[in-house]
């Protein structure tokens, strides 16, 4: 039914598992048909913790500890046969689904099916940038397609090669091509032939180049994520990746055709492109838009067999579907919430999924998502949104709406203040007007009166403190004294008024 050959994420974990960590809800796939990677995280749930083993009497495991206590194995055994779920894999938002599962989407299918058909005769691929909300169908697409053209080429003794990479992991450039290099090297069954560290990162894509061509007649680098690859020195680091890895074959390094292609959320990616990277990377550019609640419904109907029959009551779906297209048609966050629903009937020994479940799934939810979400960002778009919520945070008299070149200018001095690029101003407002589409802030452009021209304003839908709280705890902004950040904040609302 599914080929669950992929490897998970942090966005499979149930709303229970979630803790202060990068836990964004955000799903890809390495290279098909096998994963590169070992830290496995996906695939948490609910009932997980019934299988650990751990405190009291852990190291007995296998057998019951008293007449009046059930042992591990019957509860293990118990949970399994009160199962709401007939094959769990299917909501699981990594699984990759048979096509025929597959809901609208065929402009994009087309449009993606149509890049790649070259694959099949050897000839020139396109670079291609997948653009639209998180969950939305872009890696689900780029992979139906890919793992089609896989089984068509080896039918005709072609190699085709398709090299995933979730540019959220990398901390570098460096590291990027390495997990480059590990994941052909995997795919082929070689050596990766260069080590990690103590070589140059221009070695790295030497070997790289090396791989590519002696293992496969065409290749597709799919670059998930691509905007969060950013180094610590290096805001920019995704720009230098697509520029190599799109002069690749123009220069002689890959002799086969390439396709260069990314995948991201942020609308405006193009715009923070170095010109060395737009004029080599130059993709179609495909946008995958929101589902709507009718939508989100064919997805979960489409996996209605996830489910034994008869355990899910008649509200349930279009409950969740409700919730799904609440924020933006996420159909990760639909898909999610379908399975969380029926592990919380699972633990209340339920045999039927009811709304109520569907309910307290949604509220665990929502108590976790701002901080998944903040946690996720490239750091950039954590200073900039930090920068955002000081102004309010550390006001002595907090504005109701936050001015954004106010904002700006406290950006500013805490991306010096931590030795980190500064962008300019429109720069630092796409990032913060970004948030918008996660329901993070709203912002609106308005007159100050006559001959004070329009400025944009920024208003928090969250907290300002808990924003600051989550990404202090994640980066270098920390060790900057509140004083300061609190001396300038007030310093430039003055200037403003
Ligand atoms: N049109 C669809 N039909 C069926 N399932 C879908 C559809 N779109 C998305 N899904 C499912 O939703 C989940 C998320 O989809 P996918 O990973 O493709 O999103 P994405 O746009 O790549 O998100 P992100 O940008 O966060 O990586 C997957 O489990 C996928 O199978």
């Amino acid at each position: 039914m599914t080929d669950n050959g992929t490897e998970g994420r942090g966005e499979g974990d149930s709303p229970e598992t979630v803790t202060n960590e990068n836990t964004d809800p955000r799903s890809a796939q390495d290279t098909l048909p096998h994963s590169d990677e070992s830290e496995d995280t996906t695939g948490e749930d609910l009932d997980d913790d019934l299988s650990t083993g751990q405190g009291e009497g852990a190291e007995d495991a296998s057998s019951s500890s008293s007449s009046d206590q059930i042992s591990i194995r019957e509860r293990l055994q118990s949970q399994g046969s009160n199962s709401v779920f007939a094959d769990k894999d299917l909501v699981r938002p990594e699984t990759i689904i048979d096509e025929d599962r597959i809901v609208g989407r065929d402009e994009q299918l087309e449009r993606v099916i149509d890049n790649l058909r070259p694959a099949l005769d050897g000839s020139g691929l396109p670079n291609m940038l997948l653009n639209g909300p998180s969950g939305t169908g872009k890696s689900l697409i780029v992979n139906a397609v890919c793992k089609q053209i896989i089984d068509l080429c080896e039918s005709q003794n072609i190699r085709f090669g398709v090299v995933s990479l979730n540019c959220e992991r990398p901390n570098s450039l460096d590291q990027a091509v390495y997990r480059l290099v590990r994941t052909v090297a995997d795919d082929v069954g070689v050596e990766p032939g260069v080590p990690q560290t103590g070589v140059s990162t221009d070695q790295k894509f030497e070997r790289l180049y090396e791989l590519v061509d002696s293992y496969y007649d065409s290749v597709i680098f799919i670059l998930d994520e691509i905007d969060l690859l950013v180094g610590p020195y290096d805001d920019n680091a995704f720009s230098s990746l697509l520029y190599q890895l799109s002069r690749a074959e123009s220069l002689g390094n890959i002799q086969g055709s390439v396709s260069v292609t990314a995948l991201t959320n942020y609308t405006h990616f193009m715009e923070d492109l170095n010109s060395r990277a737009e004029s080599s990377f130059n993709p179609d550019d495909i946008f995958f838009d929101d589902y709507d609640a009718n939508q989100l419904r064919a997805i979960l109907e489409n996996r209605r067999d996830a489910f034994k029959e008869g355990a899910l009551q008649g509200d349930v779906i279009p409950l969740v579907a409700a919730f799904g297209s609440q924020t933006h048609g996420d159909a990760r966050k639909a898909i999610d919430l379908f399975r969380w629903s029926g592990e919380i009937a699972e633990r209340e020994g339920s045999d039927v999924v009811a709304e109520d479940h569907v309910r307290t799934a949604q509220e665990k939810y929502d108590e976790n998502r701002t901080l998944r979400h903040v946690n996720g960002l490239a750091t950039q778009k954590k200073l900039a949104l930090y920068a955002t919520a000081a102004v309010q945070h550390f006001a002595d008299d907090p504005p109701e709406k936050i001015p954004a070149g106010v904002g700006y200018n406290v950006y500013q001095f805490i991306a010096q203040s931590i030795d980190s690029e500064d962008h300019n101003r429109e720069t630092y407002v796409n990032k913060v007007t970004e948030q918008k589409t996660y329901g993070i802030l709203d912002y609106e452009r308005r007159g100050r009166g006559r001959g004070r021209g329009v400025h944009m304003f920024f208003s928090l839908n969250e907290d300002p403190e808990a924003l600051i709280n989550t990404v202090e705890a994640d980066s270098r902004i920390g060790s900057i004294e509140p004083e300061m950040i609190q001396s300038v904040v007030n310093a430039q609302l003055r200037k403003f008024e």
